[in-house]
């Protein structure tokens, strides 16, 4: 797992540190993991024009002795100032190897400058930044995505939120970000991370004096190490069974998308109640299904093999049969999964109490919304809220529920009121389609009855979710049904990650 901390907790371990350290020992190593970084991704540093973005903190004086570092192996470099000061010792530092240092005032020279630029490194904000991008700032960024040079961001690309990934306004968009110490949560959280390019993490000793994460991102091999069924234990995950109540007369493929979207995950048998066309339907397409009545009262009960978890909503409907079904559901002591309709539900002001009910539970409950369904449960912000600021609406609502809620989206987001808060980095664009979702909560609810934890079960089944997106037609766009063949692709590729010397990167 990558570990990410957030401003606060990164300030105070590093006071920690620096008490015991001499003066500037910290800012030494981050400019020289930063400048190894640098010269990793030029052919060669003697002779390269390298432009430093320099704000006047102390990202910038990063980018300046990283920049010194660079001019004594024979690069050009040339810092363009932004703002009222400049790191003094590191300006001086790279006057003294022949590096220029001037302010940036946007003129024809300095457009130049950036444009002709082998490397462009950008120091002008790190975890100090606070808002939008102010000037000249903001027009240095403009200028950095027109120059053709790749982009390195210094600790994070200036102008995002270096605890949430928010952007407002203009943020430096950057090919790689080099990062001290540990992640931060807006490296790995949309729309912040999709400004960070590809990102390093150069230790300069903070490991010890940081506490647990509050954000995790998983690599391939967590995933191989939380599926079920590779060890001694496949048997009793084998046996899991799952009840899925999603689809309806109106909507039959979301039936038919999450029955596969379970089995393809691996299940010991789902059980699956609906309409009859419905059933049908879904028994047409995945023959080992066992069809269930669609009692309500007998949603999680069901013939032989009690159900291990539940799926509730995908497609459903809103009526008040289906408020009855998700009350039953929700009254049983399984783990339940309420997607969809069964969120719309939940935010409905019918006096049912479904979200109180939920509250009261004892035993896992996941709720998946995406934007809009989150802001709607939540009642107080708009989809644009929650898109803005993804981790913090998700936590608030895992909080309020006292639930996990995985919420959906450009970067997937799993909250839980007592874990820290994980992201998915499989999401893509392909997934923007119909049905998707309803392959999901068949996936996640396949990992539940198998027993994995309620969390962990959310983020696997986002995790092999996005694999499947990609590995299905190897990046060509993909309906939800392709999704299906992609799953088992995704699993082995996970399995295969957590072979000892065999590990992708996530
Ligand atoms: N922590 C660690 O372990 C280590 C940290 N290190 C490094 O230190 C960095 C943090 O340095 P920092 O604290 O000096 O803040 P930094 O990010 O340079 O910016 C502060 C300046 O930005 C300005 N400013 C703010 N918002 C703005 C806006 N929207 N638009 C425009 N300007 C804005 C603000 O100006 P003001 O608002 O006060 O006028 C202030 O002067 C960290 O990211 C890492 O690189 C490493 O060297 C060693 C280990
Ligand atoms: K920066």
């Amino acid at each position: 797992m990558l570990n990410a901390h957030t401003v606060d907790v990164v300030r105070e371990a590093e006071g920690a540190l620096m008490a015991r350290l001499p003066e500037g020992t910290l800012m030494r190593r981050a400019a020289t993991g930063l400048a190894v970084e640098c010269a990793r991704l030029l052919p060669s540093v003697y002779g390269a024009r390298i432009v430093l973005m320099v704000g006047s903190g102390d990202n910038g004086g990063d980018a300046l002795y990283a920049g010194a570092g660079l001019a004594r192996r024979g690069a050009m470099v040339r810092a363009l100032t932004a703002g009222s000061r400049v790191h003094d010792a590191g300006a001086a530092a790279l006057r003294a190897v022949g590096g220029r240092v001037r302010a940036f005032t946007g003129s024809g020279a300095d457009g130049a400058d950036l444009f002709g630029a082998d490397l462009i490194v950008d120091g002008l904000l790190g975890i100090g930044g606070r808002g939008g991008l102010r000037e000249p700032h903001a027009e240095l960024a403009v200028q950095a995505a027109n120059a053709p040079a790749p982009v390195v961001a210094v600790d994070l690309p200036s102008g995002i939120d270096a605890d949430t990934g928010e952007v407002a306004g203009h943020a430096v968009r950057a090919d790689l970000t080099v990062t001290f110490g540990t992640h931060k949560p807006g490296l790995f959280i949309d729309p912040g991370s999709e400004r960070a390019g590809r990102v390093r993490l150069v230790d300069i000793g903070l490991g010890p004096e940081l506490p647990g994460s509050d954000v995790l991102r998983p690599q391939a091999v967590d995933i191989a190490g939380l599926l079920p069924g590779s060890g001694a234990e496949a048997d009793k995950y084998r046996r899991g069974v799952l009840a899925i109540r999603a689809g309806s007369d109106r909507f039959r493929g979301a039936a038919v998308l999450a029955v596969g979207g379970a089995l393809r995950t691996g299940v010991g048998m789902v059980k699956y109640g609906g309409p009859e066309r419905v059933t049908d339907q879904v028994l047409a397409r995945w023959p080992e299904t066992v069809a269930v009545p669609l009692d309500p009262r007998r949603s999680t009960d069901l013939g032989p093999g009690r159900a291990a978890a539940v799926v509730v909503g995908s497609g459903r409907g809103t009526d008040s049969g289906e408020a009855d079904e998700l009350e039953a559901v929700l009254d049983s002591d399984l783990p339940v999964l309420v997607d969809a309709d069964g969120l719309t539900l939940m935010s409905g002001k019918d006096g049912r109490g479904l979200a109180d009910r939920v509250r009261d539970r004892s035993a896992p409950t996941l709720l998946t919304p995406h934007a809009g369904e989150l802001a709607r449960l939540l009642g107080d912000v708009d989809r644009g809220d929650v898109e803005a600021r993804r981790l913090e609406h998700a936590r608030r609502a895992a909080r309020s529920f006292g639930c996990a809620v995985l919420l959906k989206g450009s970067t997937t987001v799993i909250a839980h009121p007592d874990a820290p808060a994980v992201v998915n980095p499989t999401g893509t664009p392909l997934l923007a389609s119909a049905g998707t979702g309803d392959v999901l909560s068949g996936a996640v609810g396949a990992l539940l009855a198998s027993g994995v934890p309620v969390v962990e079960a959310a983020l696997c089944g986002a995790y092999l979710h996005g694999r499947a997106a990609r590995l299905a037609h190897g990046g060509a766009p993909i309906s939800a049904s392709d999704l299906l063949d992609g799953l088992p692709l995704a699993i082995a590729e996970a399995r295969r990650a957590g072979r000892p010397g065999d590990h992708h990167e996530g």
